[in-house]
Order: structure tokens, then C-alpha cells, then sequence
């Protein structure tokens, strides 16, 4: 039976004047991997945002089974472009709680197939290796939650496959919250949560 990881009750989330969602109430359970749907300002960014930085902080968010540590990749990439990926992934390792080994950091460089540009600039990048240099800086500290808006930006069909199987495999391990337009083939998920039914209104689903 998966246990509840994270639910949140009667949340009110407001950005600026708009009032996205009033009274809402969600459970998520892990592992496991939920995908956030929901039309053009629905909230989708801003509902994934709300969690980062306030789940540990807020009243409305439980973890029922103990606080988790939760890792985010939003639009912008959190990557230091005059760095190396290794300069990258050395200054993000030091941030960890978790200490790194190398065979771990190197495993997901090899996951990504990024392994022979670990000395480059990340400015020399292109969008698409930018894209998957920035998801190794997300998974890297073996994070129990997760949060990605839409991380398969930028990503050719080949590296979209290779995602998509690597999503398979973290979902087994950590509790995934990803926001996406359009579903990549074969990828596995627990549910869809479309946000755009819960806007200004009473909702609870578990
Ligand atoms: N920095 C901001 N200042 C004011 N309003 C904002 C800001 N960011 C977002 N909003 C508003 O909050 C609402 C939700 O935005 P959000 O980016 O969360 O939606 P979304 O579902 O992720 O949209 P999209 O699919 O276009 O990425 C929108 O109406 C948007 O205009």
C-alpha cells in the first residue's frame, strides 16, 4: 500500500491579484510519479513553486511520514554558464547534505550521455545538453521529492526516449511531481492531476 509522502489542505494560492486556487486539497503518494496538467495560467509553475518553497514552512503541507528533501527544476536552469558540467556539479555537490561519491556523480553524467563535455563551459552548451546538465544538478542529490515544469524542454527525440526511461526507473524510487503539456510515449505515471478543474474551487482528491 504507498503511503501519503506529501498532501496539502485547504490551500489558498494567490500570485499577485489573481486568486489561483481557493480551498484545495491534494494527497501524493511515493513512490511514484504525478503528472500536473492544466491549460495556460492555470497555476501549474506557480503550484510547483508553492511546494518548494513552502512546503516545509506552511501550515497547509504535511509530510505524514516525516519531512522529505525536495530538489526543483523550473524554467531557468540554475546552471553557472562559465562552468564546466564538472565545476557545475562539484559546486551543487558541496551544497548536499548527502556526500557524493564520484562513481555517483559519474553514473549520472553516463546516464545522460553527457560524459565526454564535462570540461566544457556550460556556455558552449547547446539548449538541449543545457536541458539535461540541469536535470543531473536535480537528481543528483538522490532528492526524495522532486519537482520538474515541463524538463523535457529543448530535448531531440533520442534524449526525449532517454528521459522518458530514466523517469521510469527514479519513479520507483522517489515521488516525482512533473508539469507537462504533452505526455512523452511510454511514460509511466501514477496519475494525472489536471489544475485547471481545481481553479476557485472546493476540491479534494487522494
Ligand atoms: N511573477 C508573476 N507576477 C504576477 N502574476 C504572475 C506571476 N507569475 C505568474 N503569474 C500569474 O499566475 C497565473 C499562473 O501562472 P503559472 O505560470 O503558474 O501558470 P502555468 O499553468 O504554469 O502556465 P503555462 O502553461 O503558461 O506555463 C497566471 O495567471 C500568471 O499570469
Amino acid at each position: 500500500m504507498p503511503k501519503t509522502i506529501l498532501e496539502c489542505k485547504s490551500l489558498n494560492l494567490t500570485v499577485g491579484y489573481k486568486t489561483l486556487f481557493r480551498n484545495l486539497s491534494l494527497s501524493f503518494s511515493g513512490p511514484g510519479l504525478y503528472i500536473i496538467q492544466g491549460e495556460n495560467g492555470a497555476g501549474k509553475s506557480s503550484f510547483l513553486k508553492e511546494i518548494y518553497h513552502y512546503a516545509k514552512i506552511s501550515e497547509n503541507w504535511h509530510f505524514p511520514e516525516g519531512e522529505k528533501t525536495i530538489s526543483y527544476l523550473g524554467h531557468e536552469l540554475g546552471l553557472y554558464t562559465s562552468l564546466s558540467l564538472s565545476e557545475n556539479i562539484s559546486y551543487y555537490s558541496s551544497l548536499s547534505e548527502i556526500s557524493l561519491s564520484e562513481e555517483d556523480v559519474l553514473a549520472w553524467i553516463n546516464r545522460f550521455k553527457l560524459e565526454k563535455r564535462t570540461r566544457e563551459p556550460v556556455y558552449m552548451f547547446s539548449r538541449g545538453m543545457k536541458q539535461k546538465a540541469a536535470l543531473i544538478r536535480t537528481f543528483l542529490s538522490s532528492p526524495e521529492i522532486v519537482l520538474l515544469d515541463e524538463p523535457y524542454t529543448g530535448l531531440d527525440l533520442k534524449s526525449t526516449e532517454l528521459f522518458t526511461k530514466i523517469l521510469n526507473e527514479e519513479m520507483e524510487k522517489r515521488m516525482i511531481l512533473i508539469v507537462l503539456h504533452e505526455i512523452p510515449k511510454g511514460l509511466n505515471h501514477t496519475e494525472i492531476i489536471n489544475l485547471s478543474d481545481y481553479g476557485n474551487v472546493s476540491y479534494h482528491v487522494s
